[in-house]
């Protein structure tokens, strides 16, 4: 039987998985699960250990009528009770698999059972037959197999076949093997045990080492055709083997594993395990293969300009094929200027709406501030550098300020004056006051604040402040705007964009007064150039 070419998908979320959680999940929360499971596609789906616990038991007889699709699977140590009731719990189901097993290693044989291999194998034997009272499908598994002789493991496995065990399943219970040395297991069941052809073999992997998908991987390509695994790999200790991993080995790999394919619907990968993560709680590591929150994420600029270029320069397979919509460009201070070009341009800017070079500055100043930067971020970036003019008279150099509860602030601030470099400070009710008057000072302008807004820009606490200010000087009125991830940075930014904008004014006063008087003086003189605005931003 373990000829042919498709990898049984046996899902134990339910069972070795539910193992590993610090809370029961509620009937209804299993139910949700096991319709999750078996939208996957699993051939096998192992759902509970009915003699354990009456609610056990209840949660094991209603997935197996409510539940169509997979084979339906209740565990039972090798005892008539828990036979009878595993086969009781799974009477309903349109098909239904007993799991029964014993420990062979002699670590488990002499201390936890305190048994013989041959009196183990006696009981395995006629807990096998028992199970056949409620079903042919018995699936007979070696506790510890991993550190089993090879020998005793094929002396009670040819017996379990005999007694009617149609799977036979090696665990390597405490993740004790690695991958060639597990291989080597499968391959001699294979060569040693007569009647191995008649059930399929199979493997269930702990995680001890981290090896829990190799070693599965290993099994199959020695001949194995099951493979036990959970969703997101919960399970007992450091977990078993990852169901979402091995399929997407076996589908990613066509090159070393065809003609081996499983039946998984790997479109339903990710769904499948968020909802396992949430019920379960157990939260997903951000790097986890396959389902991680970065798994299709990419935050570096060599990498997003050759995922720009061709998608499988950093992707061996699509986000789509397990369910998630896309792949993700992270904005982060290791980007570069392709992938911020490429941002703008789905956010609907032209090339001509900004100036990379000065965008991508501001950008990478605001990422090493922020961390990553988001859509609402680029897109305030270029809406102030596209405020910023050239000819800009003040520019915010540098700008410190402290504040006491029940004493007053103090700010000092320094602005690059046309070149030059003016430093002053000041004190104030609160620091952006005390930076107010720190740039009166230097400005020597009388200004009068009519108007000033503070709004956060995007959310949490990381978001940006922009600060709009409305300000009269010599009765007439000025708009400045600010933007940066602190409010009293904000705050100058925009009072400084003000000063800029009273001196552009100044500028174009002083200039149609030129023009007026070079009028006076020739007929035909030619029309002033224009002058524009300026702006403060991060
Ligand atoms: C490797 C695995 O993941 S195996 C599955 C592990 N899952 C679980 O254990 C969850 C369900 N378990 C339970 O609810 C309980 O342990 C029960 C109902 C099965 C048994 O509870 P208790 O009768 O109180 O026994 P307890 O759990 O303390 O001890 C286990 C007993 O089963 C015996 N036992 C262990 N495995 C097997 C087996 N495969 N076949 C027969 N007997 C076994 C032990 O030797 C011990 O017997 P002892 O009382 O004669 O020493
Ligand atoms: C019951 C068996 C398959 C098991 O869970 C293990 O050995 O880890």
């Amino acid at each position: 039987m373990s000829g042919d070419n498709r990898i049984w998908i046996f899902d134990t979320t339910l069972r070795d998985g539910e193992q590993a959680l610090r809370a029961s999940l509620s009937q209804k929360e299993k139910i949700q699960l096991a319709q999750a499971i078996a939208r996957l596609n699993v051939d096998v789906m192992e759902v509970g250990f009915p003699v354990s616990s009456p609610g056990d038991f209840d949660s094991v007889q209603r997935i197996a009528r409510e539940v169509k699709g997979p084979i339906i699977c209740g565990l039972a140590r090798a005892v008539a009770a828990d036979i009878e009731a595993c086969g009781e719990a799974l009477k309903a189901a349109e098909r239904r698999r007993i799991h029964t097993f014993i420990a062979t290693s002699p670590l488990h044989l002499q201390y936890k059972l305190r048994k013989t291999l041959a009196q183990a194998t006696e009981q395995a034997v006629a807990a096998i037959k028992l199970a056949s009272r409620y079903t042919d499908d018995i699936e007979f598994s070696c506790e510890d197999a991993g550190r089993t002789p090879i020998d005793d493991l094929c002396w009670i496995v040819e017996r379990a076949i005999a007694a009617g065990a149609t799977t036979i399943n090696i665990p390597d219970t405490v993740g004790y093997t690695i991958p060639n040395e597990f291989a080597a297991i499968i391959t001699a069941l294979r060569l040693k045990v007569p009647n191995i052809d008649k059930a399929r073999l199979s493997v269930h992997c702990h995680n001890d080492l981290g090896l829990a998908v190799a070693n599965s991987i290993s099994a199959i390509q020695a001949g194995a055709r099951q493979v036990e695994c959970t969703v997101n790999g919960i399970g007992e200790r450091a977990g078993n083997c990852s169901l979402e991993e091995v399929a997407m080995i076996i589908n990613t790999r066509k090159d070393v594993m065809a003609p081996l394919f499983t039946d998984i619907k790997t479109s339903e990968i990710y769904r499948s395990s968020h909802l396992v993560s949430q019920i379960c709680n157990m939260p997903i590591q951000p790097n986890k293969a396959i389902v991680g929150e970065n798994a299709f994420a990419h935050s570096s600029g060599i990498h997003q300009d050759g995922m720009l270029k061709a998608q499988n320069t950093y992707e061996i397979m699509s986000p789509e094929q397990v369910g998630i919509r896309q792949s993700e460009l992270n904005l982060t201070s290791r980007s570069g200027r392709h992938v911020i070009q490429h941002r703008l341009a789905e956010l609907g800017y032209s090339q001509h709406d900004y100036d990379l070079e000065a965008v991508y500055k501001s950008f990478v100043a605001l990422a090493d501030e922020k961390g990553r930067v988001f859509d609402y971020d680029l897109e305030a970036l270029v809406f102030f550098q596209n405020l910023k003019e050239a000819d800009d008279y003040y520019q915010l150099e540098f700008l410190s300020s402290s504040t006491h509860t029940g004493h007053v602030a103090s700010a000092t601030v320094g602005l690059m004056c046309n070149g030059e470099l003016l430093t002053e400070a000041a004190t104030g009710n609160g620091p952006v006051e005390a930076a107010f008057n720190a740039i009166t000072r230097i400005s020597k302008l009388q200004i009068k604040m009519v108007d000033f807004n503070l709004q956060a820009k995007g959310s949490g606490e990381d978001a940006l402040g922009q600060v709009d200010i409305t300000a009269e000087h010599e009765g007439q009125r000025f708009h400045g705007a600010g933007l940066a991830t602190d409010i009293v940075r904000s705050s100058v930014l925009a009072y400084v964009h003000v000063l800029n904008m009273i001196q552009r004014a100044q500028r174009i006063f002083v200039h149609k007064q030129a023009y007026k008087q070079a009028h006076k003086q020739q007929q035909q003189p030619a029309e002033p150039a224009p002058l524009t605005s300026a702006a403060g931003g991060v």
